[in-house]
């Protein structure tokens, strides 16, 4: 019995009952693609099988750390951009208080984590500092290639504002590296000053490192239980490994989706109704967007947080242009509910939902969504999540890692490379005045 579940029942109106049974045989040539290794991409397949065979060492060495981090830092800062970052901070989100950096230092278990290196802001930088002011803090730098100007720049000015307060000796103590096993800027300096080192394994590409080093510590940090994060992760491997979309439903959604795909509709809202979701939605479009956006084809994806949304995208969705379809993370048992207040007066005309929780009232409300997009046009997938727990948050994790490789395949793109984020790179440094982008420069800045 799957620990999430995934519901297509609203379909009917938009998918004939025979269709998805018609992609099995293109269900099939994409696991064997995907499990074979016989695919665009195979060597970026080390997800598959890291559930499972992940280097225990280190994730020995990642609680160490997270041990150490919390006994000497009020502040941890973590940089890394992209896959470096999405994963850590929809992860830690999902996992924790709403407001957890916002918790008077009495009531938190763990140091404020906050992200840094995700963009190239100097105002947000600028905050930073400032506000980690003279605390004791930590820095994980992370990044696969070891070259993003966004965390290499804040590392940098971080980096010296941490000199600055503990000096160059203490300051190495305090700086965590994540990056490749061998090679890149970051690794070169990680091994020339002896920074604490972790490892983002060659054959699992950036968005899909959440459950590498890239993620656990920033989680372990922030108190999440890694060990179920793995183990959710671990069962939901053992789940959809069954080719047949009707018993494994990771596969059934990527058929579905590219099903609606291919009826026009184009961009799909990945949905929720807990704000500690809205960075899960973070993550996901990168996953999916980034695995798929090739060859002018794929899924556009996109968010929205209900019920907020609804009062601003939710006329859109209703009545705009009939290209949407919706996926509902619906989270089944929220992590606290509240009782309706009762009021003799009922002023405010709520009377009638006393003796009802605030999780019911958020319950109907996507019920009665799920019905209003369907009449209106967007067909609605719900994927049940049990909980927030770190055990559901790993499983969930796999099974979209796992639909986006089939929906990838079936698309006929490669699900693992992403040559078009270079095209902005070159550019910017052409215009930065680069070495080795001197032509370039000259040709862009006749443009500008
Ligand atoms: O981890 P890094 O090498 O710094 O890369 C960070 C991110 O930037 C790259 O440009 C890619 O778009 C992402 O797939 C990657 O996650």
């Amino acid at each position: 019995m799957a620990h999430i579940s995934f519901d297509a029942s609203r379909l009917d109106k938009f998918v004939q009952s025979n269709e998805l049974a018609e992609m099995q045989a293109m269900v099939n040539a994409a696991d064997s693609q995907l499990r074979q290794g016989t695919g665009a991409g195979n060597d970026f397949r080390g997800f598959l099988d890291l559930p499972v065979n992940y280097d225990k060492a280190e994730f020995a060495r990642i609680k160490k750390a997270a041990a150490k981090i919390k006994s000497d830092s009020e502040i941890f800062i973590a940089i890394g951009i992209g896959g470096s970052y999405l994963g850590a901070k929809a992860a830690i989100d999902f996992l924790n208080n709403t407001f957890y950096n916002m918790l008077p230092a009495d009531q938190r278990e763990f140091p404020q984590v906050i992200f840094a290196g995700n963009s190239i802001s100097s105002s947000y930088l600028t905050d930073l500092v400032n506000l980690i002011g003279d605390r004791d803090f930590s820095i994980n730098v992370i990044s696969k290639s070891g070259t993003t100007t966004e965390p290499s720049i804040a590392f940098r000015v971080l980096k010296d504002k941490l000199i600055k307060k503990y000096g160059k000796d203490a300051a190495k103590g305090r700086i965590y590296a994540t990056t490749d096993r061998a090679k890149g800027a970051l690794k070169t300096e990680s091994d020339a000053e002896g920074y604490d080192e972790y490892v983002v394994p060659d054959d699992i590409g950036g968005r899909f490192s959440v459950l590498t080093a890239v993620g656990l510590l920033p989680i372990a940090v922030a108190g999440g239980d890694i060990d179920q994060l793995m183990q959710g992760a671990a069962d939901a491997r053992a789940e959809y490994n069954d080719t047949d979309v009707t018993k494994n439903d990771a596969y059934k959604y990527a058929a579905l989706r590219n099903i609606l795909y291919r009826k026009g509709y184009t961009t799909e809202l990945l949905e929720n109704y807990e704000p500690t979701l809205q960075y899960f939605s973070e993550w996901w479009k990168q996953l999916m967007g980034e695995s798929e956006g090739k060859d002018q084809k794929g899924i556009y994806p996109s968010s929205a947080n209900f019920s907020t949304d609804l009062h601003s995208l939710g006329q859109y969705i209703q009545e705009g242009r009939r290209n949407l379809m919706e996926t509902v993370v619906n989270v089944e048992k929220p992590n606290s509910d509240i009782d309706i207040p009762t009021d003799a007066q009922n002023l405010d005309g709520l009377g009638y939902l006393e003796g009802h929780t605030m999780d019911f009232v958020n319950k109907k409300a996507y019920q009665g969504v799920v019905l209003a997009h369907t009449d209106g046009g967007v067909p609605v997938m719900t994927v049940n999540i049990p909980d927030q727990t770190a055990y559901t948050l790993g499983y969930m994790i796999y099974f979209f890692e796992m639909a986006v490789s089939i929906s990838g395949y079936l698309n006929g793109i490669n699900p693992f490379n992403q040559p078009g984020v270079e095209a902005y790179k070159r550019n910017m440094f052409a215009l930065l005045g680069k070495p080795g982008f001197e032509e370039l420069g000259k040709e862009l800045n006749e443009r500008l």
